[in-house]
């Protein structure tokens, strides 16, 4: 069954064209990286699927209905969003703020079950967060609260996670444990997109890669179809050799070449 089908998505923000007829279908279980040089719309195509923009034109299907049409409350069982940062007014400890990812399971004012308490509890230790249960979200460090959100979204027990940037506050140690940790889940039935620019983390950790330029797709398919020097130079307008990871055996890019003098527009 094709879990995600996005259909000719346009979208704009007044206008900027920010996404200019996306397709492409999804099923299974997977990890897929969506990468791409700034401003190519990896954001504005996460927060489509997630249902949070709606499209200008085109449609996004998840299990075959409308985004947009379902009730937020199931789609918050089905969709777990984690964006690149969240603030938080109030003084909400990282407990509170996991124990949030609950609430599509709870009716109004309905107090937190133990099998709430459970779930809080299995992502944060999951995403290595247990012991900053007690301490102010606002207070943490960007690549705590990283792995908080994370958590959060995990709470929410999701067929599909949509992650923007999960790593990118992250040292390698971190880097390296959520990537494994997402992969695991997409072994469990997850199907997970992450939005990335480490393009080698990218090409060891995904199944699948979805390459952005300007609003389209340039690429789809896995990272050795998909991580080539051709596809590099025209996203990124960066010379680079493709290797092969001799650990891996997944695509490396090596940057040898002197690049130009200085910072180009795009
Ligand atoms: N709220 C907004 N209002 C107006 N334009 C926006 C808004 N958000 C994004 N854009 C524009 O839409 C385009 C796509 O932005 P988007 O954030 O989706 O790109 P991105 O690929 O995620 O970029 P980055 O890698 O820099 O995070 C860009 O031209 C951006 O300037």
């Amino acid at each position: 069954m094709t879990i995600v089908n996005v259909e000719d998505l346009h979208y704009s923000y007044g206008d900027i064209q920010a996404l200019k007829g996306v397709n492409f279908k999804i099923d299974g279980s997977k990890m897929v990286g969506i990468l791409g040089s700034n401003g190519s719309g990896k954001t504005t195509l996460l927060k489509n699927i997630s249902g949070y923009l709606k499209p200008s034109r085109g449609n996004v299907f998840i299990m075959d209905k409308s985004v947009h049409k379902m009730r937020s409350k199931d789609r918050a069982r089905i969709i777990g969003y984690v964006p690149q940062d969240m603030y938080f007014d109030f003084e909400f400890t990282s407990y509170d703020v996991v124990m949030m990812g609950r609430t599509p399971y709870l009716s109004r004012f309905q107090r937190e079950r133990k099998e709430d308490a459970i779930s809080v509890r299995d992502a944060m230790i999951l995403t290595n967060t247990w012991d900053l249960k007690d301490r102010y979200v606002n207070e943490l460090s960007g690549g705590q609260r990283q792995r908080v959100y994370i958590a959060r979204a995990l709470a929410q027990e999701p067929e599909i996670l949509l992650l923007d940037e999960p790593i990118s506050h992250l040292d390698v140690k971190y880097q390296i444990e959520v990537l494994s940790i997402l992969k695991q889940l997409t072994a469990k039935g997850m199907l997970v997109f992450a939005v990335l620019h480490d393009i080698n983390l990218s090409s060891q950790f995904c199944d699948l890669i979805l390459l952005m330029k300007d609003g389209e797709i340039a690429s789809i398919g896995t990272p050795n179809e998909v991580i080539t020097a051709e596809n590099i130079k025209m996203v990124f307008s960066v010379d680079a050799d493709v290797i092969k990871n001799p650990i891996t055996d997944t695509p490396l890019i090596v940057i040898s070449k002197r690049q130009g003098d200085g910072l180009t527009s795009g």
